[in-house]
């Protein structure tokens, strides 16, 4: 109760100063020479804070002791607030920001004072910050959600804003992810944060996640995927389905890719996972003697890598098998992958000196990628003009839409395939990975799932995608591990219209961040989130909150590729069918966000035969 009294006296002293500051214009340095027995050392340099920083929040744990319509003060720069104010009744959260010329309260001032709005403010502070002066009344969207939403504050730059922050956490072994999902358990389900001259809102309330991703109201952000689409000046996927942002020329592209993914089509791909997949598990025999450390990260890169290549492009990669040079579209793949963790990483890599050879190999890698996507696309086109056997496979359905839809920019085709190439790789095989690493740390669950697996195929090599639909439990496990470890974290919208978060105003054209990462591991929303328990997607239990686990994302953007978990699916059950397996203790468990979440310490493990 003592803690609840002096919040409420700070609150009251606050009112006070405020109201002085408006009934007398030079008031700020009349304030500060106040004496201190009418205001305390504290909340002088609160109110110099306030004055000084452009916009600050009440400290949080004032929050809910302030008593609504009463207590409540709200400063602000925008007569949108007051007017909502008169109409709805006072906010749901308290926002205390000085902003410039023109200020609004709201709270217990008089009634006449209410409607008359706008009190002048103190004329020194608005010639000590020239864009508050400018901006008056009316204010930018960017502005206003600067003022809305709750978020870290001080932040550690004035120019950077919280890029100090994030890279504070860098230091410390974390990631950005990670900082979010910090601010998020510590500021409530809405935050934002400002990197340099950017907000970035970031959502893990469902209601708007559900608003953001499903009704389809909403675009990708500008901002987020336009940098990616064309890194460091080079055109990497360019325009390519993930980072097209026009809706219009979205809601076509998707349309003509989607009979692509169907899952008939995934079906008559059964024979050829087969393959491929064994092409790993030989290896792997060869190699289980219990000692040998392989890095499974690596192996399953190579192994989805070689799969996108033969079943999407008809190219024999051969990267499990071969065992000197990796080709030359692996290595660019790879090259032009770590280019994007660099960027992901550090946003001003590009203007560090150091880094231009590195960057430059980065581009020349994208460059290869384009030169040798486009020679596949004009082979095949000539193929299918002559009347040749095609196989019916992604690159082929490419072709023929190109040559069906004149129209379709030729390297926005080029775009696509390297899209389906990174898109369809990395976050299989990281998933993958994180999987053996859940197993590997819960034996009962290893166990429960080499029984299942057992029973639906035995010791059958062959495994078909209805042995692996049998496998609920299997999906139980790779869900878990979505859940935790989602390889594609996040993803951006910018919302068209004005649209409210728990009582906060986001204005149209706003970036905002929705992270799967960040929601399913609220304890909130999964109890214990840490524990890897599949149970949780026990299909008779219905246990999932809405919009809270979206590892494809939700609605319309959702992967297009996500039949694709079928390969994983059938993977993971041959691993456990066949091997028993050690990881090295030694090496980390942590996660590394590049351009996907993937494990650091690279997944090493030996094996040893299950019938040996
Ligand atoms: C475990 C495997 C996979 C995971 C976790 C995953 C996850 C995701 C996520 C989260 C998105 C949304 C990205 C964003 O909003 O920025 C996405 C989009 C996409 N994914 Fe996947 N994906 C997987 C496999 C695949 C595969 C195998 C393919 C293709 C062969 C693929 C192709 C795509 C494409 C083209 C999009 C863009 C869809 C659109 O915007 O219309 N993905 N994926």
């Amino acid at each position: 109760m003592a803690s609840d009294c002096s919040h409420r006296s700070e609150i009251l002293a606050i009112n006070k100063v405020l109201l002085c500051l408006c009934s007398n214009p030079s008031g700020y340095s009349d304030i500060l020479r106040q004496d201190q027995s009418r205001i305390d050392k504290k909340l002088k340099t609160f109110v110099s804070q306030v004055v000084q920083s452009y916009s600050r929040e009440p400290p949080r744990e004032w929050q809910g002791h302030l008593e609504k319509g009463k207590d409540i003060i709200c400063v602000t720069g925008s007569t949108v607030i007051f007017q909502d104010y008169l109409e709805k009744g006072p906010p749901k959260k308290i926002t205390f920001c000085v902003t410039g010329s023109t200020v609004i309260f709201q709270g217990h001032l008089e009634k006449s004072h209410q409607e008359k709005g706008k009190i002048t403010f103190v004329s020194q502070v608005v010639q000590t910050y020239p864009r508050a002066t400018k901006r008056k009344v009316v204010q930018s969207p960017r502005e206003k959600v600067r003022f809305c939403v709750t978020g870290p504050y001080p932040r550690e730059s004035f120019f950077l804003g919280h890029i100090p922050t994030f890279q504070k956490y860098l230091k410390e072994g974390k990631f950005f992810s990670e900082m979010a999902i910090e601010f998020i358990r510590k500021y409530g389900h809405v935050v934002k944060i400002e990197l340099a001259e950017r907000i970035i809102v970031i959502t893990a309330d469902p209601q708007s996640i559900r608003e953001l991703m499903i009704t389809g109201n909403h675009t990708k952000s500008k901002a987020a995927y336009e940098k990616l689409g064309f890194l460091f000046g080079e055109r990497f996927i360019g325009k390519g389905l993930v980072v097209e942002t026009d809706q219009k020329v979205w809601v076509w592209r998707r349309a003509l890719m989607n009979p692509c993914f169907q899952k008939s089509y995934i079906k008559g791909l059964e024979s050829a996972f087969n393959t491929e997949i064994d092409l790993l598990i030989n290896k792997l025999a060869g190699l289980a003697d219990g000692k040998t450390q392989v890095s499974m990260l690596e192996e399953f890169n190579h192994l989805t890598l070689d799969v996108i290549g033969k079943i999407g492009f008809g190219m024999q990669m051969n990267n499990v098998e071969n065992r000197t040079e990796p080709s030359e579209y692996t290595k660019a793949i790879k090259l032009a992958l770590g280019g994007v963790s660099a960027f992901v990483r550090d946003p001003f890599i590009k203007f560090k000196y150091s880094k231009w050879k590195y960057l430059a190999d980065v581009k020349k890698a994208m460059r290869t990628l384009r030169v040798l996507s486009k020679q596949s696309f004009d082979e095949r086109k000539k193929q299918i003009e002559r009347g040749d056997y095609t196989p019916d496979d992604i690159l082929n359905f490419l072709v023929k839409m190109k040559l069906e839809n004149p129209e379709l920019d030729g390297e926005v085709i080029l775009d696509d395939i390297t899209t389906f190439f990174l898109a369809g790789q990395e976050t299989s095989a990281n998933l993958l990975s994180f999987a053996l690493i859940c197993l590997w740390q819960n034996k009962d669950v290893l166990e429960r799932l080499k029984a299942e697996v057992s029973d639906v195929v035995g010791d059958k090599h062959y495994i078909s995608v209805e042995d692996t639909n049998k496998m609920e439990y299997l999906d139980m496990v790779i869900k878990e591990t979505l859940r935790l470890y989602p390889p594609a974290a996040n993803t951006f919208r910018e919302n068209k219209t004005d649209i409210e978060i728990q009582g906060y105003k986001i204005p149209a054209g706003t970036g905002i961040m929705i992270s799967t990462f960040v929601s399913s591991r609220l304890e909130e929303f999964f109890p214990e989130p840490l524990k890897f328990d599949p149970e949780r997607f026990n299909p008779a239990e219905n246990r999932i909150p809405s919009y809270t686990y979206f590892p494809f994302t939700l609605g319309p953007r959702t992967c297009i590729g996500k039949d694709f978990g079928i390969e994983a699916k059938m993977i993971l059950s041959k691993i456990v069918q066949r091997f028993n397996f050690e990881m090295d203790p030694n090496q980390s468990f942590d996660i590394e966000e590049s351009a996907t979440l993937k494990p650091k310490g690279g997944a090493f493990c030996s094996f040893t035969l299950c019938d040996s």
